[in-house]
């Protein structure tokens, strides 16, 4: 029903994205067990804190520069065979520190993967680096840093993702200054597992173009009303939300009901394999049980590039594609 429509895709997390087969394969590389967070092909965890950890546990198997080029390849070139023009990876150097692999290869990688898969396929891709909350405050400043003075063209964007529930909003407003005045697009993980308070801090403090999910919006009248006045675009990503008990099921899910009123929204896979999803099923799902036409599809496609964190000509000729 949605496999001949264009695609976009503004919000996937590149470790989120690899599939078990490929961590399977990565693991025996390198003689890593995988018992507790890969069992009989699937990724093993039970609520959100569980989720961040099985992901950490996933993130620690690619450990090369040649591994991070393997995943976005990989990634990239799935998405390319269902029809999508352009993807942001959110990237995290900070993961590649953790098993000793320094930013320089971490983002090296990640690029010539882009690279590649663009050469092969003609899809679009950019990185948003982001800081995990859990990590800490210093963490998320050090790599708004490295973001800020990378000088890669392919970095266009700084978000904050991770355990929304570790600190406030205001704790972590050195990194999106750093990465504001370096002219990176800003987006932040809020509204995901806290509420309404959590997006209302985001607009006041980071004051994004953009929110990752932001979904619990809908819980404040006036807050939705503020994103639509502001023009905020969220990055909504029902199959995550389900999956993580975010929202009970697809019918009770306020995508249709943030976009009625008249806020913004793209439609995102966020973790695909963790959440039984991939970009396909979410616009699937987009027509199917939450009942959107192909032209409000096709509009939400647009706002994805529209708000893309890219240059004006690369923007101009992928609107034209569409
Ligand atoms: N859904 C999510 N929320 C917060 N941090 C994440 N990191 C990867 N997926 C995430
Ligand atoms: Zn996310």
């Amino acid at each position: 029903m949605t496999s001949h429509l264009k695609k976009a895709e503004l919000h996937c997390h590149l470790e989120g994205a690899a599939s078990p087969a490929l961590v399977l394969r990565q693991a025996e590389k390198y003689g890593i067990d995988t018992s507790a967070f890969l069992r009989d092909g699937a990724y093993v965890w039970s609520d959100f804190s569980e989720f961040i950890r099985c992901y950490d546990d996933v993130a620690a198997v690619f450990r090369t520069e040649e591994d991070y080029a393997l995943l976005a390849e990989t990634y990239l070139s799935e998405l390319a065979s269902i029809g999508t023009i352009y993807s942001e990876l959110t990237v995290s150097p900070d993961h590649g520190k953790r098993i000793g692999l320094g930013p320089d290869a971490y983002i090296g990688g990640v690029a010539s993967g882009m690279r590649a898969a663009r050469e092969k396929t003609g899809i679009e891709s950019r990185m948003i680096v982001t800081g995990e909350r859990h990590f800490g405050p210093e963490s998320v400043i050090a790599a708004a840093e490295y973001a800020a003075r990378s000088g890669n063209p392919l970095i266009t964007g700084f978000n904050l993702a991770g355990e929304e529930r570790m600190g406030r909003v205001a704790d972590y407003a050195r990194a999106f200054d750093i990465a504001r005045e370096a002219g990176l697009g800003l987006t932040i993980h809020a509204g995901e597992v806290c509420g309404a308070f959590s997006v209302s801090d985001a607009l006041d403090i980071v004051k994004p173009s953009r929110i990752g999910h932001g979904v619990r919006a809908i819980e404040d009248t006036d807050l939705v009303r503020r994103l639509a006045d502001l023009g905020t675009v969220l990055e909504v990503c029902p199959g995550s939300n389900v999956a993580l008990q975010v929202f009970p099921d697809f019918q009770s899910h306020p995508l249709r009901a943030l976009k009625d009123a008249g806020v913004r929204v793209t439609i995102n896979s966020d973790d695909p394999p963790f959440f039984d999803t991939s970009l396909a099923r979410e616009y699937e799902l987009a027509a199917g049980v939450m009942g959107f036409s192909e032209d409000e599809i096709n509009a939400m496609t647009r706002t994805a590039i529209k708000a893309a964190f890219l240059d004006e000509e690369t923007r101009a000729s992928l609107l034209a594609g569409l």
